[in-house]
């Protein structure tokens, strides 16, 4: 996993006067890590226009200009004149050389955004927003300086935000990069070197970005085995029977022994799937909460104090039985919306689902604060995973998955890897990097996938 921090001006301070680098040594290796990336990606002479804003992030592209200038065709635009001290200083070092300054963007081979970076601190105004439309309506390889702009320091945008196809970010990873509404415009997320190595430039953080090693696999290592040694996950079926027996069978093919669903009407269930009435006696996980409408609070309170391991999902998250049990170590998988239901049962928060998604990663450090054994695990595009203070970031996911169901087989896929003996936490990073895989190989198109097909994709994982 790679770490992520809510600002990097820290590190940058501690380059200054740890390693005696200073803000140009800095800039130079900005610069230079997106001019590698145009030589090793494109042909000589491709035209390159570079936009500059008034700042460091302009300054970056005043540098690049600069780097690029003979090899390729460089122009730049400079949406403002040079402000910062470093930008007055790279246009010094651009004006000795013969660079291009356009009075008007036009369509390149490739565009580099550096109109803002970390430095956005208003809203946009009328000049900037249609200068970012008119660049988002090029047909040009679009690279973003740092970020792209128009994204602000928590990961909001702005009604016109430059959509990249690669950002070239300075240092080390950042928060904002991983809202669920930057992920239409951050594109390829690469990190640059600013002087030293990474693993040195980086420092502490509770913030994580998962990778694909990350996913630990249910694979059964001992030969002498049955199916009681994978353990026996109970889904509690509702009204909407549907969920609980996706989940069920999601969770049949992810590993679990024995699957049974409980419920007190007969259904009709796959052969590989049991029915029981009640929990059974050896079960090692419940999953619960999919579908599950109406139901008998007392029976439902009961299942949710037995001494296993249990995932909640959906219906609970609108009932105060749930605040009940905040004090075990717990899976939660709210939905935006329920988990903006979760806060105010809570009493953590009372807010709209646009304030939520505003404000993702700081929702989920006010309640994992609250209740730091619950495992929380806030759907979206990127997915949070958090206990306690550490929070793992699921960028791996896609519009693939925004069907009904979907979120049934991750219960289903938790609710598995508990039963087999996962710690909470552990069970829900790779059970929703198993999910986000197995969208990724479905490849008919994006549009068709059923929950089946999902269980599928894993099961091949
Ligand atoms: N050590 C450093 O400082 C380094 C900085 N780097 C670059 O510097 C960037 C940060 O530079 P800055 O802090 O100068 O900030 P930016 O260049 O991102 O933007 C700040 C400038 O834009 C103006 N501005 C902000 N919001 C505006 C708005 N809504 N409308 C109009 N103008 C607005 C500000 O007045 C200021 O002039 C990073 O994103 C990165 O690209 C890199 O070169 C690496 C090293
Ligand atoms: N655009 C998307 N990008 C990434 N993941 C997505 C996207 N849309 C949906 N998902 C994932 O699909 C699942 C949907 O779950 P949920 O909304 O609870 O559906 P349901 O309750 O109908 O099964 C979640 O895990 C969510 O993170
Ligand atoms: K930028």
């Amino acid at each position: 996993m790679q770490k992520i921090f809510d600002e990097v001006n820290s590190l940058d301070k501690r380059c200054y006067e740890e390693f005696f680098l200073n803000e140009d040594i800095l800039m130079e290796h900005a610069a230079s890590s997106i001019c590698s990336y145009i030589e090793d990606i494109f042909e000589e002479n491709k035209s390159v226009l570079i936009v500059c804003g008034s700042g460091n992030n302009g300054a970056d592209g005043l540098a690049l200009a600069r780097l690029l200038y003979k090899k390729f065709d460089v122009s730049l635009y400079l949406a403002s004149a040079p402000k910062s001290p470093m930008a007055k200083l790279q246009y010094k070092r651009v004006k000795t050389l013969n660079i291009k300054e356009v009075d008007e963007p036009f369509e390149a081979d490739i565009l580099v955004d550096c109109l803002f970076g970390t430095g956005l601190n208003k809203p946009l105004d009328e000049k900037y927003l249609t200068l970012i439309d008119t660049l988002n309506s090029y047909n040009s390889f679009n690279i973003a300086c740092d970020i792209p702009s128009g994204i602000n320091h928590f990961g909001q945008i702005s009604s016109s935000t430059f959509e990249a196809d690669v950002t070239i970010t300075m240092g080390a990873l950042k928060t904002s990069l991983f809202s669920d509404f930057s992920k239409d415009y951050v594109g390829e997320i690469i990190v640059s070197n600013l002087g030293v190595q990474r693993e040195i430039y980086e420092t502490q953080t509770n913030k994580f970005l998962l990778d694909e090693s990350d996913m630990k696999l249910p694979f059964r290592n001992k030969k002498n085995s049955h199916k009681g040694s994978y353990g026996h996950l109970n889904v509690v079926a509702g009204c909407k029977k549907g969920a609980g027996i996706i989940a069920a069978k999601a969770a049949f093919g992810f590993g679990a022994g024995l699957v049974s669903v409980v419920c007190h009407e007969n259904l009709d269930l796959p052969y590989h799937i049991m029915q029981t009435h009640f929990i059974s006696e050896n079960c090692t996980a419940i999953a619960i909460g999919m579908g599950l409408g109406k139901y008998e609070t007392d029976e439902i309170r009961k299942i949710l104090n037995k001494k296993v391991a249990k995932i909640v999902d959906a219906d609970l998250f609108y009932d105060d039985l749930i605040c009940e049990v905040l004090d075990q170590e717990i899976v939660l998988t709210p939905h935006p919306k329920e988990f903006v239901s979760l806060l105010k049962l809570c009493e953590i928060a009372d807010i709209s689902v646009q304030e939520l998604q505003n404000n993702r990663f700081l929702y989920v450090e006010k309640f994992c604060k609250k209740y730091p054994n619950v495992v929380l695990l806030l759907k979206g595009a990127n997915v949070i995973i958090a206990q306690n203070e550490k929070i793992y970031v699921n960028s791996f996911g896609s519009a693939v998955l925004s069907k009904g169901g979907s979120g049934d087989v991750l219960s289903g896929l938790i609710g598995s890897l508990l039963a087999q003996g996962y710690k909470p936490l552990e069970a829900a990073i790779s059970a929703s990097l198993a999910h986000a895989m197995g969208a990724r190989n479905y490849k008919k198109n994006n549009y068709s996938l059923i929950p089946s097909d999902l269980v599928e994709e894993i099961r091949k994982l």
